[in-house]
């Protein structure tokens, strides 16, 4: 299990305030809330690019924020995918693992599984530049799960896609979470993905997490519940 337990940070003029947490094994949780309620700065927080003030993040009996950001087994993807430039897809796959000076066997293996998982296998010698927004982003998947994270954060991942792609890199979101069993948190502030993926879906305003409850609780709200709470979504409830 994940558990997050009061993690509290304070960057400039902002704070993350005693958030609580906590995510099964091989549990979606979907984060939901306002721009600026402080989603993408508490993954960062946990993954270790930021410092907490206070607080414990527990993996398997081990807290996260103790441990250098490259041992805390975090693999993460954002909005806009953040691959590198210069670099040819199959280079950006397998780079968590050549950092990691694994050996070409391994670095050949773990990337034929993920090529078979996504279906990427015809755009490995390209670069980021030549390819579609979806294809972009199923590399930013394959590289953040080369590593075999135990955590999966992944930051609006598929905001910058249309309809089409959308549907089908969620659909493909859930057959990865459904046969690689990792524990994932997603942020968005679509209603759509967050009541497809989500097994838990928690409610951030103001650096707070005010809510967590499961799909099931949250679908069966009254309807002016979910308006009042939810009204950043993009989707009309
Ligand atoms: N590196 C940083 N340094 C200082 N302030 C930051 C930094 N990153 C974010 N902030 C500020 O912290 C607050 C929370 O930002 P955060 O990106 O976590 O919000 P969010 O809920 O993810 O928003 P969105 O939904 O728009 O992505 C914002 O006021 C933002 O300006």
């Amino acid at each position: 299990m994940l558990e997050i337990k009061n993690l509290s940070l304070q960057l400039n003029g902002f704070k993350l305030k005693n958030i609580n947490l906590e995510v099964d094994d091989k549990e979606y949780c979907v984060l939901l809330g306002p721009s600026g309620s402080g989603k993408t700065l508490m993954l960062e927080t946990i993954a270790g690019l930021h410092k907490a003030s206070k607080g414990q993040v527990l993996f398997n009996g081990r807290n996260l924020l103790e441990m250098s950001p490259e041992r805390r087994g975090i693999g993460l993807v954002y909005q806009n995918y953040e691959l590198f430039p210069r670099m040819t897809v199959r280079d950006n796959i397998t780079f968590g693992l050549r950092i990691r000076k694994k050996s070409n066997e391994t670095i050949k293996s773990e990337l034929g599984k993920l090529m078979d998982l996504f279906r990427i296998e015809h755009l490995l010698d390209r670069y980021p530049a030549n390819l579609s927004g979806g294809e972009q982003q199923r590399v930013a998947l394959a590289r953040a799960l080369i590593i075999s994270p135990g955590i999966l954060f992944l930051d609006e991942p598929l905001s910058s896609l249309d309809h089409l792609n959308k549907e089908l890199l969620m659909n493909e979101l859930q057959r990865v979470h459904r046969n690689s069993g990792i524990t994932i948190i997603h942020v968005t502030h679509d209603l759509d993905e967050a009541f497809f993926l989500a097994d838990k879906i928690g409610v951030m305003t103001a650096g707070e997490l005010i809510k967590t409850e499961t799909k099931k609780e949250f679908i069966n709200k009254p309807r002016s519940f979910l308006l009042n709470q939810l009204k950043f979504c993009k989707k009309a409830i």
